[in-house]
């Protein structure tokens, strides 16, 4: 699109872009929670729908099998003919409508045998799951159709934040939404699809105004529209036959498949090792925000951080170095209080499986663009992502071979390092090997590979599991005994050695390539 200097456009607007944001990033939110929340009832579905590991697995698993057969590629097409608002509409609502068929489906409602609930709720997984990674790469066009040229890296940080949201929130709440029943849970879920295509609906009418406005000020100019590059099958040989490319996409597999699918069998791993509880004890903990005798208090501080954050953000050019001070103490002490005043709350939520597990993710949402900001100023994001991979296997180390609940909060917190780490990475760096014209591409081969990683260890954790506790099934669905999740979680110290092998090769590839993945951002190799 070219730039119209004698008029303003909706997206010269900074309240407007945030506004879109907002609107954009709610489907982010929701099919990231939809993605992600069947992690917290894994329990409740063994013992309300009788599912084994293996059939957990199975149903998580097969999201990804249209898209490990080139969904996201025909999303990708499908984006260029139509555009993104159509693609929207569409991908988001074949999520929404699969979500609803895996809540009627878990309700009994197309039969109640167990194996006619699995397969109608796994018929709904791969209709959410096509449209799940379309409407992620949809998302992202929209933020940089409306960010480029203004707050693009933070934006697109921002649009991932809601959707690692998402999936912290979807974790940390569904057995407390279900009140020990899987059906509302997914019902809420469901629900959240369809709210947030409402938001959807809200930001085309957006879209279309900048499009008027846009095609008024070309015509005004006599300016051409910007044709973008549609999908081309030469493009994709051309990216897999570039060593840098090859690795890095290699890596999205090995790393995301020791990442995502972990994430699954996080709570349950936490309560089956370390004995941590699935419900909080009644009436306790349920602190969240709304309906909490800490309301008030909750309020005074949300209020005191956004404060110190705005100001810390005003440029530094208009702020003395004492005023940058203020703004990171208030930052300091207000989450210091809060956590002081949550001290009872934090305790019994950090004994909860599916509370703690989300943690994970709510940290990358403040770790992902401290990194970022990192690999914009120095550089060094293939070293980066090395670091990550090593931290993986530590973290896979820690919370398999080892019983110790130290160790084990250890490796949480590095896996959430590594989680932010290598993503913050990893796709700028995309952005600095392959031609501008060419990330649509790029992205969704990347994806598209990445599914097969993830299907099969979504899958392979739980069918691995009931494999290496056979002799004891029958003791642990009676509640005598625990899981032993020792050999699954070692199975994804292997993603972790095979990513720090692909990074030092795409070290290596970049110093024979040059694309600068080791400098800061805009600097080029000599
Ligand atoms: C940006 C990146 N996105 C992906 O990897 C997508 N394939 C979406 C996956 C959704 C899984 N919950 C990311 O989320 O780091």
């Amino acid at each position: 699109m070219k730039k119209d200097t004698s008029g303003k456009t909706w997206k010269d607007s900074v309240a407007l872009r945030w506004v879109v944001l907002i609107l954009v990033s709610g489907l982010m939110f929701s099919t990231y929670w939809f993605q992600d929340f069947f992690s917290g009832l894994k329990g409740l579905m063994e013992s309300e729908l009788g599912f084994t590991s293996e059939e957990f697995g199975r149903l998580i698993g097969f999201t990804t099998i249209a898209n490990m057969f080139g969904m996201i590629i025909v999303g990708g097409i499908i984006l260029d003919k139509w555009g993104l608002r159509l693609a929207g509409l569409l991908f988001g609502g074949l999520a929404a409508v699969g979500a609803v068929i895996v809540a009627l489906g878990s309700a009994g409602f197309f039969g109640e045998d167990k194996s006619v609930m699995l397969n109608t709720m796994i018929l709904g997984r791969i209709m959410f799951g096509s449209g799940l990674e379309v409407v992620c790469v949809v998302c992202t066009r929209a933020v940089v159709k409306w960010f480029k040229g203004y707050e693009l890296a933070l934006a697109m940080a921002i649009n991932v934040g809601f959707g690692r949201l998402g999936t912290a929130l979807g974790m940390a709440l569904s057995v407390d939404i279900g009140k020990g029943f899987v059906t509302p849970a997914i019902s809420f879920a469901a629900t959240l699809i369809g709210l947030t295509l409402i938001m959807f609906l809200i930001y085309i009418v957006f879209d279309i105004k900048l499009d008027r406005q846009v095609k008024g000020q070309n015509a005004g100019n006599n300016l051409e529209e910007e044709e973008e590059e549609d999908f081309r099958f030469s493009d994709l040989i051309k990216l897999i036959t570039n060593s840098s490319f090859l690795y890095i996409a290699l890596l999205c597999v090995t790393f995301y498949a020791g990442v995502f699918p972990f994430i699954q069998y996080a709570p349950d791993l936490l309560v089956n090792k370390f004995g941590f509880s699935y419900n909080l004890p009644e009436g306790q903990g349920n602190f969240i925000l709304f309906g909490s005798t800490n309301f008030g208090n909750t309020m005074v501080y949300v209020g005191l951080f956004i404060f110190g954050l705005a100001f810390s953000m005003i440029p530094s050019k208009r702020k003395t170095a004492a005023g940058k001070m203020l703004a990171y103490l208030v930052i300091f002490a207000v989450f210091y209080a809060a956590i002081y005043s949550m001290r009872d709350t934090l305790s019994l939520w950090l004994q909860n499986g599916p509370k703690t597990a989300s943690l994970i993710p709510l940290g990358t949402i403040l770790f992902t663009p401290i990194f970022g900001n990192y690999v914009d100023k120095k550089g060094k994001a293939a070293s980066l992502m090395i670091l990550g991979s090593f931290l993986l296997i530590f973290a896979h180390i820690s919370l398999s071979v080892f019983n110790n609940v130290i160790l084990g909060y250890l490796g949480l917190v590095s896996l959430g390092v590594a989680f932010s780490l290598v993503p913050a990475a990893m796709w700028p760096s995309v952005a600095k090997i392959v031609a501008e014209k060419r990330l649509g591409t790029a992205y969704a081969t990347m994806f598209t590979l990445q599914n097969w990683g993830l299907g099969l260890f979504f899958w392979g954790i739980g069918a691995v599991l009931d494999l290496a506790n056979k002799q004891n099934l029958e003791a642990i669905r009676a509640g005598e005994m625990m899981y032993d999740y020792t050999i699954p979680v070692l199975m994804l110290v292997v993603c972790g050695v095979v990513s720090i092998f692909l990074s030092f090769l795409l070290k290596k590839a970049d110093r024979r390539q040059k694309y600068g993945l080791e400098l800061p951002s805009g600097q080029k190799p000599e």
